[in-house]
């Protein structure tokens, strides 16, 4: 079985899908690999005309798809993911290119030159490989491949024809059809991967993940100076590979790879040899000689040549980046406070004029705001011919974590953001001189200028969503970081509204979960549990510090630690310590710092609006544990927003 060894080397590696198709999505969570998704910003423009071939015109889309998320995540999400995925796919019908179509007529012409035909789904994927280098370079390694697929339509009447365009199915479809709902009506037969035509060729995927990890040890920052693999006609893939120490080359046995290894022999000399190897196949110069193209050399984080005569555009960058960061963020708050994301959930394709009007705001000001988030990627303007001014519509980031109904929306976190931490952060220089939290000083100005806001019931509510939104983003990490399935109680110390309770049901099916908090917490928890309502999960009013704790045989703190103080700290683990038979279980989910405490800088950040407690290392949390009883098990870095450890006690 290939797909389950690779998914698990993938564990605890940031994992990138750089395209916001809600298929492709699913096809990867469907094989339980974890994954960001951060929609490219690559525009599908290039011309078709240049490429000899219809797969090598979707294996670069794809490519460029990928390279794009990879160079700007380091800059503006200030994480370089491991892995980024890229994918494109396109039809093809009599020498046509078929993309998405732009109106029914479009999907008109489109479905009418495949009805009664056979076409072809070609779908190219980009795998990017990210090593960070100590000095803030990163190292790029790329793989592509393509998966063709045949299709056959049935004879399609106009009736038919008519009735699924105005289904409005096929506007976001490649070749203006999706085979998975409506549009498998019109299909007579497929040759080939399913999931290809879908949008996903994740066989292809799960073989060439296997190929990288589990065959091929030149994928490895180690040993190689860098990888350069590309598609070939036989969907395989072709490899250039500049190794560091050897001068010999590394052999694939059975697989594609091998093929190709005259490629890797002259590739290997040197770098100025790579350029001749590209310049002997057409496909090759037109890769290298992209702006795009990932060659052999280092990268900067900014994705510009490493050149050391030059440090200081890209120090430059770095510190406009910086110094920008906060208006990002005050963008994000402000679209977040007025529903921006949530009216274009439910209309789509508004103009400025449309949505000023409806969040009773400015035309001037809504249309900078709305420009501001298009640059950030949390809106895109819809391509509409006809109407004079642009329109917006939610990117997939916006989709999924923006809007106030959607599953994992941050939406209650980021107005914790907007309301709570950004007029601790304005403070911070007083913070800094004085050394103490500003927490009252914040709390006395918004006494004096809103009644409400510090109205105790309104404002734990407020923190309540804001906890429950970022614990369900974060549940399923921390549910599954370790296997647990062996315990059949256990208790959340500082659960909230149980949202980290529920998920562990879910995962753990005999598990049943307390969830001890504030008696004043508990009594506002009934307004969460509405949605799951499950007789495994209970809520006890109590004091951590002061009440005792509930039996169990597992001990959850989420989130809690960092908040104490050490004497607060040392009593919570002393009572949990006591309770706990020797084999309980405790477990642990925090920000972790590095051991230097050089990052990660989410944990650092946020230390700075903290009142009394602090942050740790892993290795700091298992010192303390220990002088308590528990012996370390396991870490887990999750890369997402928060680390876990499983500690037992001895
Ligand atoms: C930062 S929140 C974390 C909530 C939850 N564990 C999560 O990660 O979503 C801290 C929680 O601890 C609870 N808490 C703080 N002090 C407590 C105490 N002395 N006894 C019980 N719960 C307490 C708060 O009410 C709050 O729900």
């Amino acid at each position: 079985m290939v797909l389950n060894p690779v998914i698990s080397k993938l564990s605890g590696k940031l994992v990138v899908l750089a395209s916001s198709s809600p298929r492709r999505l699913e096809i990867l969570r469907n094989t339980g690999l974890r994954f960001e998704v951060v929609p490219s910003w690559f525009k599908e423009t290039l011309d078709k005309g240049l490429f000899k071939a219809p797969h090598e015109y979707a294996v670069e889309t794809a490519k460029q798809k990928a390279l794009e998320v990879a160079r700007r995540m380091p800059i503006k999400h200030l994480k370089t993911p491991d892995m980024v995925i890229g994918a494109d796919t396109i039809v093809t019908v009599d020498g046509m290119i078929l993309e998405k179509p732009v109106d029914k007529h479009d999907a008109y012409r489109m479905l009418s030159s495949l009805s009664g035909k056979e076409h072809s789904v070609f779908t190219g994927v980009a795998i990017v490989l990210c090593h960070e280098k100590d000095n803030d370079e990163v190292d790029y390694q790329l793989i592509d491949f393509y998966e063709e697929t045949k299709v056959k339509f049935a004879d399609l009447s106009e009736n038919m024809l008519w009735e699924y365009i105005n289904s409005g199915e096929p506007m976001d479809k490649a070749g203006g059809y999706g085979i998975q709902s409506l549009g498998g009506m019109l299909v007579e037969y497929v040759h080939g991967d399913f999931l290809n035509v879908v949008g996903f060729p994740l066989n292809h995927f799960c073989k060439q993940l296997d190929i990288i990890y589990n065959h091929c040890s030149v994928f490895s920052p180690e040993t190689t100076e860098s990888v350069y693999l590309s598609g070939n006609e036989d969907h395989s893939t072709s490899i250039l590979i500049q190794q560091k120490d050897s001068s010999t080359s590394l052999p694939i046995p059975n697989s594609p790879l091998a093929s190709s290894l005259h490629k890797v022999k002259k590739s290997r000399e040197s770098q100025a040899k790579v350029n001749s190897v590209s310049t002997q196949d057409d496909r090759e110069t037109k890769l290298h000689n992209s702006e795009n193209t990932i060659s052999p050399m280092m990268r900067s984080r900014d994705g510009a040549m490493h050149n050391d005569s030059e440090p200081k555009k890209r120090d430059l960058e770095r510190i406009y980046e910086l110094m920008d960061g906060f208006k990002a963020s005050k963008a994000l708050f402000t679209a977040s406070k007025f529903c921006v994301f949530d009216l274009l959930h439910n209309k789509p394709g508004l103009d400025a004029e449309q949505i000023a009007q409806e969040i009773k705001a400015s035309v001037k000001g809504t249309e900078t705001l709305l420009e501001a988030c298009v640059s950030l990627g949390l809106l895109r303007t819809k391509d509409t011919t006809g109407h004079p001014k642009p329109v917006f519509e939610n990117t997939e980031l916006a989709t999924h974590f923006l809007r106030s109904d959607a599953c994992f929306s941050l939406h209650a976190y980021i107005q914790h953001c907007n309301d709570t931490l950004w007029p601790l952060f304005s403070h911070l220089d007083s913070a800094v001189q004085e050394g103490t939290s500003q927490r009252e000083k914040v709390k006395k100005c918004k006494e004096m200028s809103e009644d409400s806001f510090c109205n105790s019931r309104e404002a734990k509510l407020r923190f309540m969503h804001a906890m429950h939104s970022s614990a369900k983003v974060a549940a399923t990490d921390v549910a599954t970081a370790f296997d647990i399935s062996s315990y059949k109680t256990a208790c959340d110390v500082g659960g909230c509204t149980g949202a980290i309770a529920y998920e562990l049901i879910k995962v753990y099916p005999e598990l049943s979960v307390t969830v001890l908090d504030l008696p004043a917490v508990v009594e506002i928890s009934e307004l969460f549990q509405r949605q799951h309502a499950d007789k495994r999960v209970t809520f006890k009013a109590g004091d951590f510090l002061k009440d005792e704790l509930p039996k169990a045989d597992v001990y959850i703190l989420v989130r809690i630690l960092h908040d104490l103080t050490d004497e607060k700290l040392h009593i919570l683990l002393r009572k949990i310590s006591d309770a706990c038979t020797p084999g309980c279980c405790l477990l642990l989910s925090e920000i972790f710092l590095e051991e230097n405490r050089s990052g990660p800088s989410r944990g650092l950040l946020q230390a700075l609006s903290m009142s009394e407690g602090k942050q740790r290392s892993a290795v700091e949390y298992s010192r303390i544990l220990k002088d308590h009883g528990f012996i370390t098990v396991q870490v887990k870095h999750s890369n997402n927003f928060l680390d876990s450890m499983m500690c037992v006690k001895a």
